[in-house]
């Protein structure tokens, strides 16, 4: 059973092949990680898959459905959530608000009734809180649920982030080096909690530099050179692979 497809997937930039001839395939509840040394595409690879580019040539099949050049808002809405390589955090609200921002799929409303305040909005807000501080419990962060982002340490808005995306119930859920910045304590805390999601049964796609990381969480590795896959298995079969040395070590 395969929950995402990638069949020879391309994409240019000005001549440049970012990503090339790729194929791959993602099994539904695991950890799999997407790793190579700076420039690879990792990053452009989420982007193909998230929508955010459309490719050159190729296809993505998701869930058994084509969505080559389907919009982000519509991979959401099949159960796809991100996060991004920079914080994307709304410095203007507080945590649960952040949060909140994530479950709007969820809601259910029209504008006459949010505009008049009926009492099924403030029920719907009220179970959306419930569910969103639920959330942020998940992530070790219940206690920051009232306060403002900018206040909040760099690791913790990082597990911040994470609770927002899976505030919007994914079935596969992409993180781009969510322990980017982080101390060997704060990259820990993020270990737990994808662990803990992959526990869940969310499908974890991971594209992350901390090595330490990748190899004790991942189920299955990829690893990308010049847009191209290198090799792929387990963190044992791609630790000992002379090609992913060589290419880390610019050998
Ligand atoms: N929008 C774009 N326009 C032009 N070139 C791009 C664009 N996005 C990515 N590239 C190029 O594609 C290649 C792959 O970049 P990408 O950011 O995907 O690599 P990466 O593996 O994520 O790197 P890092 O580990 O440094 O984040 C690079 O050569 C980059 O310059």
């Amino acid at each position: 059973m395969t929950l995402l497809k990638v069949n020879n997937l391309s994409i240019e930039f000005g001549g440049v092949r970012a990503i090339d001839d790729l194929s791959f395939t993602i099994n539904p509840g695991t950890i799999h990680s997407i790793i190579g040394p700076n420039g690879a595409g990792k990053t452009t690879l989420f982007n193909l898959i998230t929508g955010v580019y459309t490719p050159t040539s190729g296809t993505v099949l998701y869930d058994d459905e084509g969505v080559t050049g389907f919009k982000p808002y519509e991979l959401a809405a099949r159960g796809m959530s991100r996060t991004f390589q920079n914080l994307q955090i709304f410095f203007n609200m507080t945590a649960i608000e952040n949060v909140m921002v994530g479950a709007h799929l969820h809601l259910n409303r029209s504008f006459l009734a949010s505009f008049f305040g009926l009492p099924q909005i403030k029920k719907g807000d009220a179970h959306c809180r419930e569910t969103c501080l639920e959330l942020l419990d998940f992530v070790g962060l219940k206690d920051y649920a009232d306060t403002d982002t900018d206040s909040m340490p760099y690791g913790a808005l990082k597990r911040l982030e994470i609770a927002r995306a899976l505030a919007s119930k994914p079935k596969i859920l992409l993180l781009d080096e969510p322990a980017a910045g982080l101390n060997p304590a704060e990259s820990r805390e993020i270990d737990e909690v994808i662990k803990k999601v992959a526990e869940r049964g969310i499908t974890v796609v991971l594209v992350e530099h901390d090595m330490k990381m990748v190899m004790e969480i991942s189920d299955h590795i990829l690893v990308l050179d010049y847009g191209r896959k290198l090799t792929e298995g387990s963190a044992q079969e791609v630790r000992n692979n002379p090609d992913v040395i060589a290419a880390y070590l610019g050998g």
